[in-house]
C-alpha cells in the first residue's frame, strides 16, 4: 500500500566552509495525498534535493517531522523507509541483462522463485520493455536505460517512489516522452511519487501538485493550473511560465486603472480603492492589432517560433510588454517599427499582493 506523506516545519541547515551556516530547506510544511505525484520546482541551490534527500532518509533534519502515513519516519534509516529513487543517471548493473536487474531487488529479498518471475514480468509489460528481457544495458537506448531504472523501482512495490531529475540526461525531444511515460505509469501504478526538477514545463506536465522553492522556502504549492493563473508572489509567476509586471491602481467595481485606461479584472483581491499593486500579465492573453485597442504601442523585436510569434512592444508610460500572438503562419507577422495596438484579456489579468 501507498502513503500519504506530511513534513512538519522541516528544517535543515548545513555548516558552510567560512564557519557560518547554510539554511537549505527552511520550515517546510506540505501535505501529500497517497497516490499522488507532486513536484519539487525551484531554480539550483533553492533546496529541493536537500529536501528530496530528507525523505530518503539520505539526510538528517535540523528540526521538524516526517511523516508516511501515520509513522513518524525521522529516526528511520533508509533502507526501512520503503521509497525508491530514480536517479538521473541510470544507475543499472552493466553486468546484468535488463530481467536480472529489474530481478536483482527481489533475488535479495529472496523471494520464490515463481513470484520474482511474476513480478518482473509484470513490470516490464508496464514499462514497456517485455522484448527486451534478455538484452544487456548496452544495447539500450539512454530512455530504455532509464525505463529499467524505473522498472528496478516499481517491481519493489515501495510505499513512496522518489525522482531526482530522472529525465536531464536525456535530450529534449525523448525527455517529452518520458514524461509522458512516467505519469501515465504512476498512475497506473498509483504510488506517492516526489518528482524533483528545475525545469518548469515537465513539472506542469506530469504533476498533480508543484511545490515552487526558492531559497528554501515554499513559495506556492497548487495545482499546475493554480500555480500558472494565480501566482502567489513575483517569483512564482516569473518561474513559471513568461509574465509582465504591471503597476496598476485598484478602482472600485473590479476595475484597475493601467496608465490611465480602466481595465476590468475576474478577481479583485481585498484591497482598497486607490492601492498600487502589481499586475500580472500573461503574454499570450493579449491581443495584439494593426488598428484598435487598449494601450498603443511599437514593436521593438520580433520572434517567429512556429506556432507563434512573439513580440516585444514598447508602451509609452508602460515600458516594454511581451506579447505572444496565436498562429503566426495564418495571421501574418507585425514588423519591428509596426505601430500596434494591446488589449489584456481581462480575465488573465492576475492582481498580487
Ligand atoms: N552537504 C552540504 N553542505 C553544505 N551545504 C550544502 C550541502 N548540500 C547542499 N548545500 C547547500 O544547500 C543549498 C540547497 O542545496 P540543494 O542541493 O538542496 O539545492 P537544489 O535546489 O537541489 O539545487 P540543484 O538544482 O542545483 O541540485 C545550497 O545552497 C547548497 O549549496
Amino acid at each position: 500500500m501507498t502513503d500519504s506523506i506530511r513534513i512538519v516545519g522541516l528544517n535543515k541547515l548545513f555548516s558552510s566552509p567560512d564557519g557560518g551556516t547554510v539554511a537549505a530547506v527552511k520550515d517546510v510544511n506540505l501535505e501529500i495525498g497517497a497516490g499522488k505525484l507532486v513536484t519539487l520546482l525551484g531554480p539550483s541551490g533553492c533546496g529541493k534535493t536537500t529536501l528530496l534527500r530528507m525523505i530518503a532518509g539520505f539526510e538528517e533534519p535540523s528540526s521538524g517531522d516526517i511523516f508516511f502515513g501515520k509513522k513518524r519516519m525521522n529516526e528511520e534509516p533508509p533502507n526501512t523507509r520503503d521509497t525508491a529513487m530514480v536517479f538521473q543517471s541510470y544507475a543499472v548493473f552493466p553486468h546484468l541483462d535488463v530481467f536480472e536487474n529489474v530481478a536483482f531487488g527481489l533475488r535479495l529479498r529472496k523471494l520464490p522463485k515463481a513470484e520474482i518471475e511474476e513480478r518482473v514480468n509484470r513490470v516490464l509489460e508496464q514499462t514497456g520493455l517485455s522484448g527486451y528481457a534478455r538484452r544487456s544495458p548496452n544495447q539500450l537506448s539512454g530512455g530504455q536505460q532509464q525505463r529499467v531504472a524505473l522498472a528496478r523501482c516499481i517491481v519493489m512495490e515501495p510505499k513512496v517512489l522518489l525522482f531526482d531529475e530522472p529525465l536531464s540526461n536525456l535530450d529534449a525531444k525523448l525527455r517529452e516522452q518520458m514524461r509522458v511515460e512516467i505519469r501515465e505509469l504512476q498512475q497506473r501504478v498509483g504510488i506517492t511519487s516526489i518528482y524533483v526538477t528545475h525545469d518548469q514545463v515537465e513539472a506542469m506536465s506530469i504533476s498533480d501538485e508543484i511545490v515552487v522553492m526558492n531559497a528554501g522556502v515554499v513559495e506556492q504549492l497548487g495545482t499546475p493550473h493554480e500555480i500558472y493563473a494565480r501566482p502567489a508572489s513575483r517569483f512564482v509567476a516569473d518561474f513559471i511560465g513568461k509574465a509582465n509586471f504591471v503597476p496598476v491602481k485598484i478602482l472600485s467595481g473590479d476595475a484597475v486603472d493601467i496608465n490611465g485606461v480602466r481595465i476590468g479584472v475576474r478577481e479583485m483581491p481585498d484591497l482598497e480603492a486607490g492601492t498600487t499593486v502589481t499586475a500580472v500579465v500573461r503574454p499570450e492573453a493579449i491581443h495584439l492589432a494593426g488598428d484598435k485597442g487598449d494601450f498603443r504601442g511599437t514593436v521593438r523585436r520580433v520572434m517567429f517560433l512556429g506556432n507563434i510569434a512573439e513580440y516585444l512592444v514598447e508602451i509609452e508610460g508602460l515600458g516594454n510588454w511581451l506579447v505572444d500572438s496565436p498562429n503566426p503562419a495564418e495571421a501574418g507577422l507585425f514588423a519591428t517599427g509596426d505601430t500596434v495596438f494591446l488589449t489584456p484579456s481581462p480575465s488573465s489579468i492576475h492582481l498580487l499582493r
